[in-house]
């Protein structure tokens, strides 16, 4: 499989390593700050990876679209643009996998979070919050990952409606905020906790990346599945519809 990237800071050059040390891969072309995208970038890849920033993905979009290979977006903090992109994903008839984190482990916690929050929802005593911890050069705040464990939350969690990412200095939580907090620290990979208490609990799920290695391998593993997938069924994806196959 024959892979661009777009993007070679410090994901485009974990995933550079993952594929150089697979039999099975190789990197195509390499589409950092300084290139010209045009359509012909894409030309001979079986997919794209992007690891940018939201505004160079934002931008970059339409050419990866029109070139009709298969994208694979690990970039964060566009949430608010995501119906606009999975039109133009529809429109293009074209492909494009997104999610937050790659990593098999963050996803195997994010549905143990989601189980935890299931299962505390009738029960009024139990209250729920999370916190993210991330590397000082992260552009975005909260983190995709966090945004994305809270959604899950407020999802099967009827006590919990609103997500808040910043509390006013003269205000109480209200019970129905969900409070995502986060903090910025030297070279952290990413440390996702949710916490659960109750008069008589402390619950604490967490997960801890050592190192970047575990986000890249997903993309690569991801993008080769939405190479298969873009043959007979093109479309918008995100790693749920890759891990409910691979998790049955
Ligand atoms: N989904 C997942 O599993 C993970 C997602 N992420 C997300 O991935 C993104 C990238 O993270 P990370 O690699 O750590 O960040 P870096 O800042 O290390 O890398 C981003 C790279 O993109 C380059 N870039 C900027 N604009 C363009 C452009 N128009 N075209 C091509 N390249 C461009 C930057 O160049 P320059 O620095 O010169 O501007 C830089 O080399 C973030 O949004 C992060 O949140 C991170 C880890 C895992
Ligand atoms: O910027 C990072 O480093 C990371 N970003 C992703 C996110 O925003 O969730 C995933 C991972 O935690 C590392």
């Amino acid at each position: 499989m024959k892979y661009t990237l777009v993007g070679y800071g410090k994901m485009g050059q974990q995933v550079a390593g993952i594929i150089e040390s697979s039999d099975e891969h190789e990197v195509h072309t390499v589409l950092d700050v300084d290139a010209v995208i045009t359509e012909e970038s894409f030309a001979g890849s079986d997919v794209i990876i992007d690891f940018t920033v939201r505004d160079a993905f934002l931008a970059n979009l339409p050419i990866m679209l029109a070139s009709k290979v298969p994208v694979v977006v690990g970039t964060t903090g566009w949430d608010a643009d995501m119906p606009m992109v999975r039109q133009q994903v529809a429109v293009a008839g074209a492909s494009l996998m997104y999610s937050a984190n790659f990593s098999l482990g963050v996803n195997i916690f994010l549905r143990t979070v989601r189980e935890a929050a299931r299962m505390i929802g009738p029960f009024d005593e139990f209250d729920i919050a999370f916190s993210e911890q991330h590397h000082t050069a992260k552009a975005d705040f909260p983190s995709g990952t966090a945004l994305k464990a809270a959604e899950m939350i407020v999802e099967v969690n009827s006590r919990k409606k609103t997500i808040v990412s910043q509390l006013p200095t003269e205000k109480m939580i209200n019970p129905d905020e969900l409070q995502v907090a986060a903090i910025r620290l030297g070279s952290v990979f990413g440390q996702h906790s949710a916490y659960i208490n109750s008069e008589f609990d402390d619950i604490v799920i967490s997960h801890t990346a050592r190192n970047r290695r575990g986000f890249a391998g997903g993309a690569v593993q991801a993008g080769k599945w939405l190479a298969e997938k873009h043959v007979s069924q093109p479309g918008f994806y995100t790693m749920d519809d890759f891990l409910d196959e691979v998790f049955g």
